[in-house]
């Protein structure tokens, strides 16, 4: 079992391996998890993040926690994978980030980091922090053929001691009504 990183929350359990729930059919259960049945590194771990609380009065999620960049992170490269609960059922949950949509759209599948998940789970949107995201949500298959939704570097490096902000869409926060937030963003 992976130890925990520094500042993980005692409600929460540390898995970087994605983890499958009983919602997920069978026949979607074999293409998220791939055909290569072989042990891949496991991406849910990096060692160039780290959690931190947010102190700072005027960041708009104050107390809460942050991901951070513990080194200097070239553009275009990959940070982590999110890891969480990969479900087919409906949850209400603010760590829940889609993974894939069948062609017929009645099978939703979603990794949800509420209960369990890694060190992703903590990056927050970037609206009310910078002027826009420095990292992407990107689906990719791992090494073993398994489909998880990474973390990505964007067009330019991120400095050492830089939170890591992507954009969750502005379709979140309408969902969630988040007074305070602009949603006015393309993005
Ligand atoms: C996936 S969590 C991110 C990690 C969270 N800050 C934590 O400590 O667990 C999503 C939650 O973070 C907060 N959050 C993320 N980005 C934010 C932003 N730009 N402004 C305000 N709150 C934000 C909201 O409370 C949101 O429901």
């Amino acid at each position: 079992m992976s130890a925990k990183p520094s500042n993980w929350p005692l409600n929460v359990v540390f898995s970087p391996q994605q983890c499958y729930h009983s919602s997920i059919p069978a026949h979607v259960l074999s293409h998220i998890r791939g055909s290569v049945h072989k042990n891949s590194k496991a991406d849910g771990r990096s060692s160039s993040v780290s959690i931190r609380t947010i102190t700072d009065p005027s960041h708009p999620a104050v107390r809460q926690r942050g991901l951070f960049a513990a080194k200097k992170i070239p553009q275009h490269t990959h940070i982590i994978d999110y890891s969480g609960e990969v479900h087919a059922d409906e949850r209400e949950s603010d760590y829940d980030l889609t993974l894939y949509r069948n062609r017929d759209g009645d099978v939703n599948v979603g990794v949800d980091a509420s209960k369990m998940g890694n060190e992703a789970r903590f990056i927050n949107d970037y609206r009310g922090i910078r002027d826009k995201p420095n990292a992407v949500f990107q689906e990719r298959r791992s090494d073993s053929g398994e489909l998880r939704m990474s973390v990505w570097s964007s067009s330019l490096p991120i400095k050492k001691g830089d939170e890591i902000l992507v954009s969750y869409g502005k379709g979140w926060w309408r969902a969630r009504s988040v007074d305070g937030v602009s949603v006015k963003e393309s993005t």
